[in-house]
């Protein structure tokens, strides 16, 4: 069998993604999505996005993570899909699409970069150490200082693995402040179980996170990533966060074939 596929970055969390509109392709092979991400036996990718067909929006996304299973929302993908459907002719600059954590607006702007509407938050959890909060995949946020020097991977890990969250995880920011309106991010994923560049959901769980805990008085964050710089801006309404986007680059990177 082979399939051809797009490459796309955003702020260096990258995706293969494939125009699935005929339903080809085998959703249900764990094994087969994550060959196509290993970074050496396959394409190599922190996920895979499968571009579909859906009665009320402009297209479908379907989401997995590099370890083969499907999951929750990811934001830096989200940008890229809308990107993809530009390239492929589905849309121009403006889109509604559906995702598996619901609708999603996003505009495509002059400039290239993609502002894609996030869900609402009204559910922020304050622990000793971190907060936790779900912006459309589950996230934990924890301020260190000397963030450079960190090992990611296996801090992330432990917490990851951890309680309270085990087997089903969590994805793990890292934040420390720079200035009033900037903080600079790093991210261990579930589900790449890695670090990885920039996590779209996670910045904007960051920036929400810092709003709320009084770190920032500004309802427009600057995310500083290994990858690059995402913006979020919300409007805090009471304790609910609403009218949420994030805004950054989603850049076509090439087409290829592969075969199996
Ligand atoms: N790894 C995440 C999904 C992808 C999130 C990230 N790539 C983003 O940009 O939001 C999870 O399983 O919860």
């Amino acid at each position: 069998m082979s399939l051809l596929f797009y490459k796309y970055q955003g702020t260096g969390n990258d995706f293969v993604m494939i125009d699935n509109r005929t339903l080809f392709f085998p959703k249900e092979d764990v094994e087969l999505v994550a060959k196509l991400c290993d970074r050496r036996f396959g394409i190599g990718a922190d996920g895979l996005i499968l571009l579909e067909n859906d009665p009320g929006y402009d297209f479908k996304m379907v989401y997995f993570n590099a370890d083969g299973n499907q999951s929750s929302m990811c934001g830096n993908g989200g940008r890229c899909l809308v990107a993809f459907a530009q390239q492929l002719g589905i849309i121009t600059d403006k889109t509604t699409f559906i995702a598996t954590d619901g609708e999603h607006h996003a505009t495509i702007h002059e400039d290239g970069n993609v502002s894609l509407q996030m869900l609402d938050v009204s559910k922020i959890e304050t622990h000793k150490s971190h907060w936790f909060l779900n912006t459309g995949s589950p996230h934990h946020v924890e301020m260190v200082s000397g963030i450079g020097a960190m090992n990611v991977k296996e801090t992330g890990a432990s917490i990851r693995y951890g309680a309270p969250y085990f087997k089903e995880g969590s994805n793990v920011n890292f934040v420390e402040k720079k200035d009033t309106s900037t903080f600079t991010v790093r991210t261990y994923e579930r589900g790449v179980e890695d670090e990885t560049y920039s996590c779209g959901t996670g910045v904007t769980a960051v920036a929400i996170a810092m709003n709320y805990s009084k770190q920032t008085p500004s309802n427009e964050v600057v995310l500083e990533t290994p990858g690059g710089v995402l913006k979020v801006r919300f409007n805090p309404l009471d304790d609910r966060y609403t009218d949420v986007w994030l805004t950054g680059p989603a850049t076509f990177v090439y087409k290829g074939e592969i075969s199996w």
